[in-house]
């Protein structure tokens, strides 16, 4: 897939279930979604359960039209790495898509920019797509430091990829403090960043998948996917309730109209 001027971006909406789910627990969740799953052709709509729960989610949904992915990966292909999990598992696995970058690795994990822009280049040569996560801190974003933030995230990873390797990429962004927390950027301040981010990319700008992530719900999806640079959401609490995240795919499919 390489960019293509004047081809109009898909519209995208990924489930990132983090550390949640039982296998019963799933199989009501999966069930529900399939139950009044209707697939849509505007939308790319993935799940990304934890690792374990991978069989189970792609056993579910294969040839439901939703595909899946998985919440991290270590950048080696296979090795003495206790714990980890390569791209090259979850390609086994018919995986789609990784999150790399996600706040709560970076956090909790100590995932630096060069690990990321790492994880990132292995999960392309599995042949996964990558869904880079970037966001500022509370912080930052008081300090006006928001878009100098996301420029630096992004740089160390298309500085070791090059611009051209996000034609197969997703780019997801998530400000830290709308994470989990009930509070999500404004429609301006999601669209600000967007915009920002369009345009370190140059040329190839106008083609990059871009989500927005952070306390994205039903109430605030429509508004949000209406404006021109967002193209979807990554959801944390939102794609754990059956209903809710069927309710955003379709606010997705209904913004594929706009412009
Ligand atoms: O971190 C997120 C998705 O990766 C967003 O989580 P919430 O939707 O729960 O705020």
């Amino acid at each position: 897939m390489a960019f293509e001027p004047g081809i109009r971006r898909r519209q995208m909406v990924v489930g990132n279930w983090k550390m949640n789910g039982s296998k019963q627990e799933n199989t009501h969740l999966l069930a529900e979604v399939m139950h009044s799953w209707v697939p849509l052709t505007q939308v790319d709509v993935a799940i990304c359960p934890p690792f374990v729960y991978l069989p189970q989610v792609a056993d579910t949904l294969q040839g439901s039209g939703i595909v899946w992915g998985g919440q991290s990966i270590n950048p080696n292909a296979t090795g003495a790495f206790t714990g980890e999990v390569s791209a090259r598992m979850l390609s086994d696995f018919d995986a789609a898509y990784v999150i790399v970058g996600h706040n709560e690795r970076r956090r909790l994990r100590g995932e630096s920019d060069q690990y990321v822009a790492e994880q990132f280049l292995a999960a392309q040569r599995e042949g996964l797509i990558p869904i880079l996560c970037v966001g500022e801190s509370e912080e930052a974003r008081e300090a006006g430091h928001a878009l100098d933030a996301i420029t630096a995230q992004l740089s160390v990873v298309i500085e070791k990829a090059g611009i051209g390797a996000f034609a197969n990429a997703v780019v997801a962004y998530e400000p830290i403090w709308a994470v989990g927390t009930g509070k999500s950027a404004t429609p301006q301040e999601a669209e600000q960043v967007h915009k920002h981010i369009r345009q370190l990319f140059g040329d190839l700008g106008s083609q990059l998948t871009l989500l927005y992530g952070g306390s994205v719900k039903v109430h605030n999806a429509a508004e949000l996917f209406a404006l021109e640079d967002i193209d979807g959401a990554l959801l944390g609490g939102a794609s754990l309730d059956a209903k809710e995240f069927l309710a955003i795919c379709r606010c997705a499919e209904q913004a594929s109209h706009k412009g």
